[in-house]
């Protein structure tokens, strides 16, 4: 699950930054950005990566590349605002699809990102706190965690936090899945269940994961739905699309509605960013 990764030092990264070094200066916009070890403040990330950029930092170059518009310019109002989501028709669970959710060059770059560090997807084994393969999940994670993390990252993870109302301290590490001709995650629920005391201690650090999102990064591919049991609801966005569900009813109860599959693609190959998102900052 998400393995607490030690928050780089600022200030050292401050005035390595200071001194030159744009890896540093790119890394201090990430904590920026996420408001790690520093204040949240979009216009300061932007200006440290700029920094990163003119250091010679390639990463930087690439993703203020993926962030200005037409005019050059960076508009941190637009990226971090999605369009509405759209409720789909599901007998009461709320899942709602939002069509254009992030453009396709953002979704080109995410699957860029993740192309190196695609391995096979593990399951989560509360006994041992780390994940474990098994034929549940055929398909293949990348998974993002704080050394992995860049801007164009922290602000898909903003705009997903913002969409659902939920506080981006509380999304977990994002992951890309890719799933090749007959590979599936097969049917699950997302939610910690409650009644399982191996849960016990990541649901009181943690809290529960209450809603899940999913941005389809590519559409050149046949089948390879997502699938809910409610109302027998199957789905699959075009590139950008995103698909965005509650885990728990309002009481926070879990909803058994919610289980789904990733449906395994007949033709071509399916990649899709899947964000799970608690409730609250983790607690100590
Ligand atoms: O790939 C899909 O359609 C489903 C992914 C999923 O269930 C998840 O990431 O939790
Ligand atoms: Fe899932």
């Amino acid at each position: 699950m998400t393995s607490p990764s030690p928050i780089p030092d600022p200030v050292t990264l401050r005035r390595s930054a200071e001194a030159g070094d744009g890896q540093a200066a790119h890394r201090l916009a990430v904590l920026t950005a996420m408001g790690l070890g520093a204040p949240q403040d979009w216009n300061a990330a932007l200006g440290l990566l700029e920094q990163a950029a003119e250091l010679g930092f390639a990463p930087a170059v690439e993703q203020l590349d993926v962030l200005r518009g037409r005019d050059g310019r960076i508009d941190i109002a637009t990226w971090l605002s999605s369009p509405p989501p759209r409720p789909l028709a599901t007998g009461g669970a709320a899942i709602l699809a939002i069509e254009g959710f992030l453009p396709g060059a953002v979704c080109e770059y995410v699957w860029r990102r993740a192309e190196r560090l695609v391995a096979p997807a593990l399951v989560y084994d509360p006994r041992t706190g780390e994940g474990r393969r098994e034929a549940v999940r055929s398909n293949d994670a990348a998974r993002f965690e704080l050394p992995e993390m860049d801007v164009v990252l922290a602000v898909v993870r903003e705009r997903i936090a913002r969409t659902a109302g939920l506080p981006v301290a509380g999304l977990e590490w994002s992951q890309v899945l890719r799933y090749a001709v007959g590979q599936s995650f097969d049917w699950h629920v997302d939610w910690l269940d409650p009644a399982n005391p191996a849960y016990a201690e990541d649901l009181r650090r943690r809290g529960q994961r209450i809603a899940t999102c999913l941005v389809y990064l590519n559409d050149d591919y046949e089948g390879g739905e997502t699938a809910f049991e409610a109302d027998g609801l199957r789905w699959r966005g075009r590139k950008g699309d995103a698909l965005l569900w509650a885990n728990t009813l309002p009481d926070g109860s879990v909803d058994g509605r919610t289980r789904h599959a990733g449906l395994p693609p007949r033709r071509g190959e399916k990649r899709v960013l899947s964000q799970w998102l608690r409730g609250r900052a983790p607690r100590p």
